[in-house]
């Protein structure tokens, strides 16, 4: 399934259970990605995250002449050695903080040491969260840096300075752990000569993550000595030494929302979340005490959790979050399921990061009745007493949409109510297959699971319509041509005639046939090109006038309901298979219009056409399926025609998508601010 653009409306679930893959953790992945892109030599990294927070991270090494190779599922970066390749570039960062504060410490003091002249940018937002802390810490060091638009906050230059390392470096660490983390992996490029000290002014935030640094810094040959979390020395000489490889644990943030989902829905089958356990070394994995104490039964394995639901309902905690503020924001959402008020307390780093969070999730989940309170560094959130279906703002932050998508279990806290996720692709930034995995391990009633159908004859632009839908929307796509036309393909590979009945409808019964990455898969091999060719389309045609061969397919078409949707095309969809769905389309063109299609269609395959003929064949197969006895190709009473004769795909588009939006339970003002 593609993450749509717009929207995701996702149905009310019932369960949760199943196994689930996390994608690799994005502090540690970038971590990684700058230390070996600052040490000498090759380092192979395995299970990196891929995502927009790496790729802007791998797009600035490349910039900065680091060699990356993809080697099967690793990828080898081969370090600068701590000598800059490249002495001017400009690098966009997005929003990614774990690339933008490190990088522009290390390229801070590379260019003041070395020379150069390096521009750090990034979206809007990143441009309002701060780096002041960062650039005060560097420029008594005699790093040159410049805030080019407001200052304390990137955009930055950075240029030749004078370096001057003898006295302590001094850093507030009360807005962000970055900006220590950032020190920490950029100084040893000048820690040859002399030791360094860094002293953290006032209390420090979010400590966990300086934990993940000292460790990966240790794995990359740097052993930071350190008194608590006041001070930390980088002793002379230290010096980067590549691990040679280094695999990436699975992100223990992202691992939360799949907690939370066991805690809520694993009631018969339990969650299995695979990547991150006890031998983690990110602090997100306390989030698994937070979730235990507001009732989940969770059992740790070393790279692996199994979590089921064990109190229920949830019990409301107070909690200082400090310690886990990525993950203290699905603790907020788990709250919409507890008996009394949950209270988050010490988050005031929520409000500079990839949007206000504390105002973001007060605004958000007061839309689905909850009881919210913001204070400066708190939020208390109180269940809702009556679930309203609810369009969630996500605000480009990935953490809005994963937690908002945990409200859709609302049915088993007395809802029974969709959520729209607006602008769902943001969880790209951590974890671009999240509702991917999420609808892996869910499960919503089938009769809640929506169908849009789209039936029409032959080259009527159904199948263009149909996966043209399934994108925009985020559902599944069935061709259910397709499976008539293996059907064929497959009986014609075997010498099994159209006349043998029972041995066709044995095919279609057995038919192993998957549709993956716009690829139909038979036994395995790619046949979509062989599909359309015109003796496979004339001799589906026939068997599909077969009740034997049609009754053989309706359980493997009726398998394709599944979440969040399903667009499904053919002849039939809307009047015997889904007679039931929300909105069923009758797809026409002329005649003409048709032939003229198709011959495009196969010219521009090579393959030579009359457009008479297929005029005539066209006309003649219309008439065949129009008056077969089962099931004969005709509008559902209740279908909504359309005849793409005169109208581009994308008016077609738009016009389903407006209807669709119709009859869904958020009207089409849902989707516009409000
Ligand atoms: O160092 C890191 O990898 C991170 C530190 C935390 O930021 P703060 O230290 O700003 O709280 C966290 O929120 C962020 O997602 C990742
Ligand atoms: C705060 C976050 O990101 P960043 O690394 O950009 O700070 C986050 O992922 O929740």
């Amino acid at each position: 399934m593609a993450t749509p653009r717009a929207f995701l409306d996702i149905p009310p679930l019932q369960a949760a259970g199943g196994t689930v893959r996390l994608p690799g953790s994005k502090s540690i992945s970038n971590r990684v990605l700058l230390l070996a892109g600052l040490c000498a030599g090759r380092t192979r990294v395995l299970d990196l995250l891929d995502s927009d927070d790496t790729q802007v991270m791998l797009d600035a090494l490349r910039a900065l002449g680091c060699d990356i190779e993809t080697d099967g599922a690793a990828r080898v970066v081969t370090g600068l050695g701590g000598r800059l390749a490249v002495r001017e570039a400009r690098l966009f960062l997005g929003n990614a903080g774990t690339a933008m504060r490190p990088l522009a410490a290390a390229l801070a003091l590379l260019a003041a040491d070395q020379g150069g002249r390096f521009e750090l940018s990034g979206v809007p937002r990143m441009h309002e969260r701060p780096i002041g802390d960062l650039v005060d810490a560097l420029r008594p060091l005699g790093c040159t840096i410049t805030c080019l638009a407001n200052e304390g906050y990137p955009p930055l230059r950075l240029e030749r300075g004078t370096l001057k390392l003898d006295a302590p470096i001094r850093v507030r660490g009360d807005v962000s752990s970055q900006f220590l983390t950032a020190l920490l992996m950029a100084l040893p490029l000048v820690a040859a000569r002399q030791s360094i000290t860094i002293e953290v002014d006032g209390e420090l935030i979010s400590k966990p993550y300086i934990e993940i640094t000292l460790a990966l810094l240790a794995r990359f040959g740097i052993s930071v000595q350190r008194e608590g979390w006041q001070r930390f020395v980088i002793p002379q000489g230290s010096a980067y030494r590549s691990p040679g490889e280094i695999a990436v644990e699975g992100d223990a943030s992202s691992a939360s929302y799949f907690i939370a989902a066991g805690a809520i829905a694993a009631a018969d089958t339990p969650l299995r979340i695979e990547g991150v356990g006890s031998a983690s070394i990110q602090g997100d994995i306390r989030f698994v005490e937070a979730a235990r104490a507001m009732g989940a039964d969770i059992t740790e394995e070393a790279n692996a959790l199994v979590v089921r639901r064990g109190a229920w309902p949830l019990t409301a905690i107070t909690l200082d979050c400090n310690h886990i503020p990525d993950a203290a924001m699905t603790l907020a959402a788990m709250a919409l399921y507890a008996t009394g008020t949950t209270r988050l307390t010490n988050i005031a780093s929520w409000r500079v990061k990839e949007t206000d969070r504390i105002a973001a999730m007060a605004i958000e989940l007061r839309k689905f009745g909850a009881t919210v309170l913001e204070g400066t560094d708190f939020i208390e959130v109180t269940p809702p007493a009556r679930w309203q279906a609810a369009a969630i703002h996500t605000y480009d932050d990935h953490r809005m949409a994963m937690c908002a998508s945990l409200a859709a279990f609302n049915p088993l806290a007395g809802g029974d109510v969709p959520v729209r996720i607006l602008d769902p692709r943001c969880v790209n930034k951590t974890f671009p297959a999240y509702f991917d995995a999420l609808f892996g391990v869910t499960r919503a009633r089938t009769d809640r699971v929506p169908v849009l159908t789209v039936d029409g004859p032959t080259a009527s632009g159904k199948g263009t319509l149909g996966s043209a839908l399934a994108e925009r929307l985020g559902y599944h796509h069935l061709d259910s041509g397709a499976l008539y036309r293996a059907t064929a393909l497959a009986a014609l590979r075997q010498g099994v005639p159209a006349g043998d009945e029972a041995a066709v409808a044995a095919i279609a019964r057995a038919l192993p046939l998957r549709f993956e990455n716009q690829q139909t898969l038979l036994a395995g091999e790619d046949v979509s090109d062989e599909l359309r060719h015109e003796a496979v389309g004339s001799l589906a045609s026939q068997i599909a006038a077969l009740p034997a061969v049609r009754q053989a397919l309706v359980e493997l078409q009726l398998a394709f309901r599944r979440l969040p949707g399903l667009v499904a095309d053919g002849r039939d969809m809307g009047t015997v298979i889904f007679p039931g769905a929300a909105l069923k389309v009758f797809l026409t063109a002329n005649s003409e219009q048709r032939a003229s299609r198709r011959h495009k269609q196969l010219i521009s395959k090579g393959i030579s056409a009359n457009i008479e003929s297929l005029r005539a064949d066209l006309e003649a197969r219309d008439a065949r399926d129009q008056h077969r006895s089962v099931a004969p190709l005709r509008p559902a009473e209740d279908a909504r025609l359309l005849d793409n004769s005169a109208l581009s795909v994308e008016t077609s588009v738009d016009q389903v998508l407006d209807w669709w939006d119709a009859v869904q339970p958020f009207g089409s003002r849902a989707t516009h601010e409000d």
